[in-house]
């Protein structure tokens, strides 16, 4: 997490955050020239001007630099320059001028601009792709702009403009509070303090120490998130001049989860650096004693290191992934942070909020009764004046309320009539909200304390009911006829909370939860909160993809088993928050496994099952939409949302779903396991041949009186293999693959590597004699051993184009023989993109030899009938790769 306290924020920002923060509300709008009524549409547009959009201008031309010095400085490139500059010294600067020949230099050359290009391509390519797909999530912040709040587009904030702010939002601007109501803004993501401070529009900080700004008690950061309450402020800095704009915008962006996947990968690379740096020097050893020149046994030596370098490997991970990314994005699902897909794809939980997520986004109030079950206008009414006046969370609950008053009350005398004097807004422990209304009709206007929550809450605070007018106690029977009337309600699948009121609570300022009290119960409100339509199929397509649906709701029992059943689940056992606090952590673990619904849970009891689940082994997958969700969501392996969700649960989310449709969710998971089995396959088939490589190196380094291969042909095959793996992020995984979620693990890597390393190796040593023994003999006209200096030099030229070629296929074919466990071509065949890529490069690399390019990489004069041994070769090498898999997976479930 970064320490944003330490770090240098412009001084010139700081200051102005300081003598802001000490002005009175009249100074800091007047110094801004604005009105707590906010800005004009014209006067917005002339600021723009002035000061910007409320973006930050990232620095593309900076980013494409970069790229371009990263892909031109790897370990490949940087020992082909080397090699280039040495072949410079013995092909041109030092030679007669009629040997002068700079063909070899030119070829390295090419080399490194077309492995440069095609690393730099392929990075301007998916920052490109990751940018276009984080402009379809939709921000949005509500603006006072010609006396109306509207809701517009986070960058179109200006200096100067009155936000409206709610439990829930991200603050888009850096701004000072003008009012506040038990406002609590979290700044965890800027310096991961986790404890949300409370603001206040009317305090002072006393202004001391440089660092404590972000405690500023009236000012408001971008990059923050508002927890609970409800604020206003006017805007004094956007885009880059906002104290965190960059760094907020940077975290929110491309905070990296560290996935089982990430460190894996970290740890192959690791293995592969190690390997190199004990192989390389002994190769340097071998070859310089047994050879007699040191330089060349050094200059193969690095070309064997980069050979083993896996410098593809970040390459074909993040063009999987972008691939990944691009795919699902075709069915309305954004990946915001990339790394998440594999963990899309090895979960095997999913974890799920009820409203919103898996219930429509659109919540109906279908029943407003009265305590004897009788539609009531004034429950209605009561309603609305709680709904419409509340500012801290507009959640679907109080949209349906509006909407319901909208079509049978005439809500603009309503709205006359009561003045809205306070509220207390709604918080996840308390469960309810209220609101402080005066009635203009009198004179000295008559205030109403009007709350709404769930069940337990408001009978918990109430002390009376309204019964036909009449004013009661609320004795127990009368609490369990509420309760059952409630459960009738709720098994029929409507939501239902309740709705009280209270006379002339404490008068303004004094006013506090602690009114909340002897409050009289005036009715129900039942919500029709139907399950999407595709959520049934999409629960049993999951299911059937090995991943187990659990429902984490805060709603009650009767209402989760309704929609549960609904959806297909199994509701035998429902546990409450309650049933898990004060059990052992061993209860636990048994109790998250058997059960599939969870209610009444508070956010951090969401977060404790997570946790748990995460113990246990499992890979847990959460998709909610609330503030309440957003702890859950940080603490799981990967994490949904969705468009309509509140800004914090987008902002703590992995993957954004952009329609209604559950289905796209199956889609995700499946396009998961391809991603992630098309990364293993890379990774295994790479370190096998690597490690069969490094055999064959080392047994040729020792028996052969030569070297075995040219550094440059070697850096030729592998530039060869490593383009055609790019081709791999677009093979496809057979079916069986994708049934199963897949978790990450390193313990099966070693047996592969030893299973199919030394398979490929048989058939390098069976070239090398073959070549050794037979064909070179046969073409030069003697064993090695008794041939002239110069018979030698054609000797050793034609071996090397003999391993050149039969390398080169083996590395291609490896990839058709271990992409899946079926025989290749035969039972299993790659995609066309795959296809082309092995092939062309094979062909390709054959073609060298008898080029214009042979005299120049050194290749020696090849019958073409050696094509034929090089693919009896083949069909055996494949064979026998074919029976080690047999064996291989006599032991293990999967190949890749
Ligand atoms: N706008 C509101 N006004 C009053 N009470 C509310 C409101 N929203 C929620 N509640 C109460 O708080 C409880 C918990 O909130 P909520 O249902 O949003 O939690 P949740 O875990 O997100 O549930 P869900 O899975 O249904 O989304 C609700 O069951 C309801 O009783
Ligand atoms: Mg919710």
């Amino acid at each position: 997490m970064l320490n944003v306290r330490t770090k240098q924020n412009s001084t010139v920002n700081l200051r102005l955050v300081q003598a802001i923060a000490k002005e009175t509300r009249g100074e800091t709008l007047a110094r801004l020239h604005a009105s707590a009524d906010g800005l004009s549409s014209k006067q917005a547009s002339i600021n723009r001007e002035e000061y910007g959009a409320n973006e930050i201008a990232s620095n593309r031309h900076d980013s494409r630099i970069r790229f371009l010095i990263e892909a031109f400085l790897n370990p490949f490139t940087i020992v082909l320059l080397l090699l280039a500059t040495i072949s410079l010294c013995t092909d041109y600067l030092f030679v007669p001028s009629s040997q002068k020949d700079l063909s070899t230099v030119i070829i390295m050359l090419v080399m490194v601009i077309i492995s440069g290009l095609t690393s730099y391509i392929q990075n301007v390519h998916t920052s490109n792709a990751v940018e276009a797909l984080l402009g379809l999530v939709s921000v949005t912040t509500n603006i006072r702009r010609d006396g109306e709040n509207q809701e517009l587009p986070t960058t179109e904030v200006v200096v100067g403009d009155i936000i409206n702010l709610a439990a829930g939002d991200m603050v888009p601007a850096d701004m000072r509070l003008l009012q506040s109501k038990d406002l609590f803004c979290s700044s965890s993501s800027l310096n991961g303090e986790s404890n949300p401070v409370e603001k206040v529009a009317t305090k002072f900080p006393r202004i001391g120490r440089d660092n404590d700004y972000l405690d500023y008690p009236n000012i408001l950061y971008e990059g923050t998130t508002i927890v609970s309450g409800s604020g206003q402020g006017v805007v004094f800095a956007t885009g880059n001049r906002t104290i965190f704009g960059k760094l907020a915008q940077d975290i929110s962006k491309n905070k990296i989860k560290e996935t089982a996947f990430d460190v894996g990968i970290k740890d192959i690379s690791k293995l592969l650096l190690t390997m190199t740096a004990i192989i390389a020097p002994l190769v340097f050893i071998i070859n310089g004693l047994t050879k007699g020149s040191w330089l060349d046994a050094l200059i193969f030596a690095i070309a064997t290191a980069v050979g083993l370098t896996p410098e593809m490997l970040p390459v074909i991970v993040t063009s999987n992934l972008v691939k990944g990314s691009v795919e699902m994005s075709k069915h309305g699902t954004i990946v915001k942070k990339m790394n998440a897909i594999q963990n899309f794809g090895s979960a095997d939980i999913l974890c799920t909020d009820k409203t919103g997520t898996l219930t429509q986004d659109k919540v109906v109030l279908e029943r407003h009764y009265d305590l004897e079950m009788q539609e009531n206008k004034r429950v209605l009414e009561l309603s609305y004046l709680n709904s419409y006046y509340q500012t801290g969370m507009k959640d679907l609950i109080d949209t349906a309320v509006i909407d319901a008053a909208g079509d049978e009350l005439d809500i603009s005398e309503i709205q006359r009539d009561y003045n809205k004097i306070d509220e207390i807004p709604f918080d996840f422990s308390r469960r309810r909200m209220s609101v402080v209304v005066a009635n203009s009709d009198r004179q000295h206007g008559e205030h109403l304390l009007v709350t709404k929550g769930a069940a337990e809450e408001m009978l918990a605070i109430s002390t009376h009911i309204e019964k036909q007018g009449q004013v009661l106690p609320l004795t127990d029977e009368r609490k369990h006829e509420i309760l059952e009337n409630i459960n009738d309600m709720n098994e029929d699948g409507l939501r239902v909370i309740l709705i009280g009121y209270k006379k002339s609570p404490a008068p303004v300022g004094e006013f506090s939860v602690k009114d909340e009290s002897d409050m009289i119960l005036a009715g129900y409100l039942a919500f029709l909160d139907p399950p999407k339509e595709s959520a049934r199929e999409a629960l049993a397509n999951l299911k059937r993809d090995g991943i187990t649906v659990k429902i984490l709701t805060g709603d009650n029992e009767a209402v989760t088993r309704a929609i549960g059943l609904q959806v297909g689940l199994n509701v035998d056992t429902v546990y409450e928050g309650s049933d898990l606090i004060d059990k052992s952590d061993d209860e636990l673990k048994e109790m998250v496994e058997e059960c599939n619904i969870f209610v009444k849970l508070s956010p951090e009891l969401k977060t404790k099952i997570i946790e748990i689940l995460k113990a246990n082994g499992h890979t847990v997958a959460y998709m909610g939409d609330g503030i309440n969700d957003a702890p859950a969501m940080k603490t799981a392996d990967v994490s949904i949302s969705v468009d309509t969700a509140v800004d914090i649960a987008k902002e703590s989310a992995d993957i954004i779903l952009l329609h209604k449709d559950l289905n796209v969710l199956e889609k995700g998971v499946l396009i998961g396991r391809k991603i992630f089995g098309n990364t293993m396959k890379y990774i295994k088939i790479m370190l096998s041949s690597n490690f069969g490589n490094i055999l064959s190196i080392l047994i040729a380094s020792s028996f052969l009186p030569f070297l075995p291969m040219l550094p440059l042909q070697l850096l030729i095959v592998d530039l060869l293999y490593g383009t055609s793996c790019l081709s791999l992020p677009f093979d496809e995984m057979s079916e069986a693959y994708l049934e199963q979620p897949r978790t990450w693990s390193t313990k099966k890597l070693p047996k592969f590597m030893f299973f199919f390393g030394p398979t490929s190796s048989v058939f390098d040593i069976l070239t090398f004699a073959i070549l050794f023994f037979v064909i070179c003999p046969h073409l030069v006209g003697g064993d090695y051993a008794s041939l002239s200096l110069a018979q030698k030099a054609i000797f050793v030229t034609i071996f090397h184009t003999g391993w050149f070629i039969e390398s080169l296929w083996t590395q291609e074919m490896v990839i058709h023989a271990l992409r899946d466990k079926a025989l290749p071509f035969i039972k299993q065949r790659a995609t066309w993109s795959v296809m082309m890529a092995t092939f062309g490069a094979g062909v390709i690399g054959t073609l060298l030899p008898f080029s214009g390019l042979k005299q120049a990489l050194d290749f020696g004069k090849m019958p073409i009938d050696f094509i034929w041994i090089v693919f009896g070769l083949l069909v055996l090498y494949i064979l026998l790769t074919t029976a080690v898999k047999q064996i291989y997976l006599r032991k293990e479930k999967f190949l890749i």
